[in-house]
């Protein structure tokens, strides 16, 4: 059943916007980079608002849009996401905006009134700054607003001047940077609870970890007697330049010349590898110290390998292509069945190149979220170190084979040659990074831990790119059919 939005309550002299026709939101969600739903069979079922940013204009009203799956909670996914929409409402269409539209509808008291995505609008984006401003001078640092909660940290003065700009990257979330001063992520799918992305930053900000980015605020609303995190506000990384655009320039520079070696390449990325590795092994010591973590019986091993098998047969159910290297995989699985005790913690829980920042002085780690696609309590869960090195590796194969694509090339009459450069690519920055983190090479035990991981995640990506990006999914079965290949 599709619920009509409850309409908003007029404010002094602003156009009250009633009647948002759920099909509107549908209709925007299947244009966007950070939707999870595409290829799933939905309804948007409910668009509930949630509260009114503080100042105006324009009038920014945040939404809930509820999206209900014909498959239910099928293949592991869950049944039901909520997404979060701010709108931004002009009584005028703002032509400036026009690659930002979402609809427009005829209001009964004002006409009608035209709505854009709000995180594409400079006038808009200041009216979150402001109240993170106000949130910084009360006692408490909190500023409260039509059920929107802002939460600022002690130590940073937002410039107000600084104007901002959406990140058009490769993005699950959407961010948006405020000059050199701050960015600001708005969680687009949104659950009920703690986001660790928010709980592991303020934890390591107050800690005063080198490798992440300082936290300076979040906001949330209270649904139910539950927070619902909506944003994350921290330092901008000014010297920052993403590790998964440099380890693409150094695919690049490898394919200029196929005739010469990954290792005698002008870009070669294998220092960085290294560096990567250290500050990884940084960031995992400093959660290990100041969140819980236990090393558990074996019997936890023998539980990881069902979970993992679960995820296996779940994500078969969306891909089918994964039923012929079930076998193999469930292979991988079971010799973790057989180890001993198992060490587990807080970790970064989705870590690939495109959460780590190159800065001047190191690398920086973004970005603790977890998986998207997994529920949040789950996501709450210390997990083993592993998880996160094993996520790095496949990173390390994603690089060339997204280079080829780009470039066109992976069909071309160099195709084996561009291949046995992939693999020494791949192989060589991988073996950097896993023999800084480890500070030497692994035991059996922690070899059986990583492969099954690798598997885990080459899985889980499958799902991920048929779910966000189709014409991708070639790139972690490629990595699948490997997996105990003889
Ligand atoms: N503090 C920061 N300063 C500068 N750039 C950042 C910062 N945090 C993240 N980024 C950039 O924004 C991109 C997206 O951030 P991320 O937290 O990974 O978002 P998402 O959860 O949507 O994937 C990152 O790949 C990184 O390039
Ligand atoms: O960054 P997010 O937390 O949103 O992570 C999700 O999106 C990632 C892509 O943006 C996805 O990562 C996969 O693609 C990367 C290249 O774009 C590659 O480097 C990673 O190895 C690969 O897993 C991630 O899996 C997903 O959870």
């Amino acid at each position: 059943m599709v619920h009509a939005h409850p309409g908003r309550r007029s404010r002094g002299g602003t156009a009250a916007v009633s009647h948002l026709d759920p099909q509107v939101f549908a209709t925007y969600l299947e244009r966007t980079r950070w939707f999870g739903g595409k290829g799933r069979a939905y309804d948007v079922t409910d668009v509930s608002t949630i509260g009114t940013l503080p100042g105006e204009p324009p009038l920014v009203v945040v939404h809930l849009v509820e999206v209900t799956y014909a498959d239910g909670s099928d293949g592991g996914e869950a049944g039901v996401e909520l997404y979060q929409v701010p709108l931004a409402f002009y009584e005028h269409p703002e032509q400036r905006l026009d690659h930002a539209f979402v609809g427009w509808w005829e209001d009964p008291d004002h006409g009608w009134v035209h709505a854009y995505d709000a995180l594409h609008d400079r006038e808009a984006m200041a009216l979150w700054q402001r109240a993170f401003d106000d949130a910084a001078e009360s006692p408490d640092g909190t500023m409260s607003s039509d059920g929107l909660v802002f939460h600022r940290l002690p130590g940073h003065d937002l410039d107000l001047d600084a104007q901002s700009s959406l990140f058009s990257g490769e993005q699950s979330n959407s961010s948006v940077r405020y000059g050199e001063d701050a960015l600001m992520k708005v969680f687009r799918k949104v659950t009920p609870g703690r986001n660790p992305d928010i709980s592991v930053h303020e934890v390591l900000t107050e800690a005063g970890s080198t490798h992440v980015a300082h936290l300076y605020g979040w906001l949330e609303t209270v649904q139910d007697g539950e927070p619902v995190q909506l944003a994350m506000l921290q330092q901008f990384l000014r010297t920052a330049t993403d590790g998964w655009e440099l380890a693409l320039a150094s695919v690049r520079s490898l394919y200029a010349d196929l005739d010469v070696h990954a290792h005698d390449s002008g870009g070669d990325f294998a220092g960085e590898a290294s560096r990567l590795g250290e500050a990884l092994r940084e960031v995992h010591e400093t959660l290990h110290e100041h969140f819980p973590a236990e090393r558990r019986p074996a019997s936890a091993a023998r539980e990881l390998a069902d979970a993992m098998v679960g995820r296996l047969e779940a994500a078969a159910a969306v891909v089918p292509e994964l039923a012929e290297h079930t076998g193999r995989l469930r292979g991988a699985y079971d010799a973790v069945a057989g180890l001993g005790d198992l060490d587990v913690q807080q970790v970064h829980g989705d870590l690939h190149l495109g959460q780590t920042l190159r800065t001047s002085i190191g690398w920086k780690i973004v970005d603790f979220e977890g998986e998207p696609a997994k529920p949040l309590a789950e996501r709450q869960l210390p997990d083993s170190p592993w998880r996160d090195v094993a996520g790095m590796l496949r990173s390390f194969d994603y690089a060339p084979r997204v280079v080829q694509r780009s470039l066109g090339i992976e069909d071309g009459p160099d195709a084996e040659l561009l291949e046995q450069r992939a693999q020494e690519w791949a192989e060589r920055n991988k073996n950097h990074f896993l023999t800084a983190y480890a500070g030497g090479g692994l035991s059996a035990e922690q070899q059986t831990l990583l492969d099954a991981y690798v598997a885990d995640k080459a899985v889980y990506e499958t799902v991920y790119e048929t779910r966000n990006r189709p014409s991708w999914v070639g790139i972690p079965l490629q990595a699948v059919a490997k997996i105990g290949a003889p």
